[in-house]
């Protein structure tokens, strides 16, 4: 049977997958409870020890904005000896931050954010988006001379919290701000988490028909709407590889009223396992790596895989 828009078992020919783990920051930065450094820091080194590859650690915002991550200084201190072979990446929103990140002296990659709506842009950054292009323009010029890798992020490719649905053609201009700034990758954010799979293809194919290679799009899904891994297998079927997800579902935006966690990367990690498809992660051990977390925050794993293997453990 064919899906509408793809070709039904295409993901099957996908035989690895990289996890971008944004649980540190995604994850932490809309949480209620402030997570003290030390077991931030504890999380990025388990979720390595995982198998984890690519992480997203903190993010060089305003404080005053976003006060969970303003010990960003303090948790990339701490990291400095993340081994060699793990990208690290942290969000820049202006040369400020750019400035702070590079200080740490172990960032690989900055991450520019975007969106494909005014209003989410204008709440979330304080700025148009013509305005957050010419900003993130300085970031990347900077950022590219110094040799550090720039990835972008377009927000709600689907729906805003504000203004509702988004037509995919706001998508495509972004990214295509975002392709020339020379961003290697651009991060499809389904930031509410209400995108269905249908909604994901229109989007995913505008974006290759105005040229966009698969290999450097990643979807990062929020799963508000329990629709997260059904959006990354169909992903896979139109060839994407890259995933954005978070330990134990962590997460939500702080400019985003009622969108819940990312994707689980326990789930993520379930999903390809079942599938055969490679993601160098150790699923029991990413489960474990967010305990002591969630203990500080008071709340359980959110992922549905991360439970029933919790539970078969205790039996
Ligand atoms: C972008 C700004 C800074 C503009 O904020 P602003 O107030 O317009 O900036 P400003 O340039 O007028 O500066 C105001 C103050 O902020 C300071 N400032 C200015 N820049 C920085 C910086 N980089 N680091 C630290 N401090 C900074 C600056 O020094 C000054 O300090 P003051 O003089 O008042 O003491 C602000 O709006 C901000 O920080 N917003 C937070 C954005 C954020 O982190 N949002 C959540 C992440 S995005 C997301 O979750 C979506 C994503 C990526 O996950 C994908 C998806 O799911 O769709």
């Amino acid at each position: 049977m064919t899906r509408a828009g793809c070709s039904a078992g295409r993901h099957r020919a996908i035989s690895s997958v990289e996890v971008i783990e944004v649980g540190p920051r995604d994850g932490l930065q809309n949480e209620k409870v402030s997570v003290p450094t030390d077991v931030k820091v504890a999380l990025c080194r388990s979720l390595v020890d995982a198998g984890v590859r690519r992480i997203e650690t903190t993010s060089y915002v305003s404080p005053k904005w976003v006060p969970q991550m303003s010990d960003n200084v303090n948790v990339m201190e701490a990291l400095k000896d993340i081994p060699s072979g793990v990208e690290v990446s942290v969000l820049t929103p202006n040369l400020k931050g750019l400035e702070n990140a590079k200080l740490s002296g172990r960032v690989d990659a900055v991450s520019v954010f975007g969106a494909a709506s005014e209003s989410f842009s204008q709440k979330n950054i304080n700025c148009s988006i013509e305005e957050s292009i010419s900003r993130f323009s300085a970031v990347a010029e900077t950022a590219l001379g110094d040799g550090l890798k720039v990835r972008g992020y377009v927000s709600c490719i689907a729906a805003c919290p504000y203004e509702g649905p988004i037509d995919p053609k706001n998508v495509v201009k972004v990214w295509k701000l975002l392709k020339d700034l020379g961003c290697y990758e651009v991060s499809l954010g389904d930031t509410i988490g209400v995108a269905t799979p249908n909604q994901i293809s229109k989007v995913i194919e505008a974006l290759v028909a105005e040229g966009a290679d698969v290999n450097e799009l990643a979807g990062h899904y929020h799963d508000t709407c329990g629709t997260a891994l059904t959006n990354v297998l169909r992903s896979l079927d139109l060839g994407l590889s890259k995933f954005d997800s978070s330990a134990a579902g962590l997460g939500g935006c702080p400019y985003a009223a009622g969108a819940s966690g990312n994707l689980a990367t326990e789930d993520l990690v379930y999903l390809c396992d079942g599938l055969g498809i490679d993601t160098g992660i150790d699923f029991g051990k990413v489960v474990c790596a967010s305990e002591a977390t969630l203990d500080v925050i008071g709340i359980g794993n959110r992922s549905k895989s991360a439970q029933a293997w919790q539970a078969k453990k205790q039996t």
